[in-house]
């Protein structure tokens, strides 16, 4: 069976939700939490397929909810499901593996980053379409940010100017993703990381602050705050 949205789209989602959520605290699988009084996958997805370019959407869910999340994502968006792995990476791998022929980009977008605007869904995925083989979403740090050793000991200042934090959705051509997770060798905390240790170019283009990662209790009042402001 197939699940499409826009048949002329050029661009698969997939979307890793798999995840307990063991920092936010006790209550079950963090992408079926609530936020705003719904699921915080449902917010997700919403936005993510209201990004134009979209085709295709495939969730990674926690093994034990597969058949739970495909109904609650029915009115939402057609959608594939497929069990998560243990570990984020297995779950995107598990989820790139259900994409169908057709799309040659593909995103891959926390199920946690709930709020992350349709707007930069299609940013990074012009950057690919653009010629980019990896297009990762970034912001600028803030903070002063110290190296200290494990006694809690300072060692040094770094130069916050070269750093960035990253952001998902991160964009790929087909096949460097398809390569990049063929050869993984450890697990990573994202997929650009993946594709670095191939020697591919990863592109940097602005991320968005609604993009926030949902991580901690004070994740989900920001995000809870976000959606109570008017658009
Ligand atoms: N085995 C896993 C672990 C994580 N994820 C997903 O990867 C994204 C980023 O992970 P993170 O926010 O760190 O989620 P958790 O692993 O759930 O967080 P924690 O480490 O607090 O348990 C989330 O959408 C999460 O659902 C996943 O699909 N499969
Ligand atoms: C992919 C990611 O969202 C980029 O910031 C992040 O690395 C995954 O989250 P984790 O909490 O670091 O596992």
């Amino acid at each position: 069976m197939t699940a499409q949205l826009n048949p002329c789209g050029d661009v698969a989602v997939l979307v890793p939700a798999a995840g307990a959520g063991v920092r936010l605290g006790a209550g079950g699988p963090k992408a079926l939490r609530q936020l705003g009084g719904e699921p915080m996958l449902v917010h997700t997805i919403r936005r993510v397929a209201a990004a134009p370019s979209v085709r295709t959407i495939v969730v990674a869910a926690p093994p034990l909810d597969v058949e739970a999340v495909h109904a609650l994502l029915a009115p939402v968006a057609p959608v594939l499901v497929v069990p998560g792995g243990a570990e984020r990476q297995e779950s995107v791998a598990a989820a790139l593996a259900a994409v169908p022929v057709g799309p040659e980009i593909i995103l891959v977008h926390d199920a946690a980053r709930a709020l992350a605007p349709p707007s930069l869904v299609e940013s990074v995925a012009a950057a690919v379409r653009a010629g980019s083989d990896a297009v990762i979403p970034v912001l600028p740090v803030v903070d002063t940010v110290k190296e200290v050793d494990g006694d809690g000991f300072v060692l040094g200042t770094v130069d916050r100017a070269t750093l960035r934090a990253v952001q998902t959705p991160q964009g790929f051509r087909r096949s460097v993703l398809a390569a990049a997770h063929a050869s993984a060798a450890a697990s990573l905390t994202d997929d650009a990381g993946l594709v670095e240790k191939l020697g591919v170019r990863v592109t940097c283009v602005p991320g968005h602050e609604h993009a926030l990662k949902i991580t901690r209790p004070f994740d989900l009042a920001i995000a809870e705050l976000l959606l109570e402001r008017p658009a």
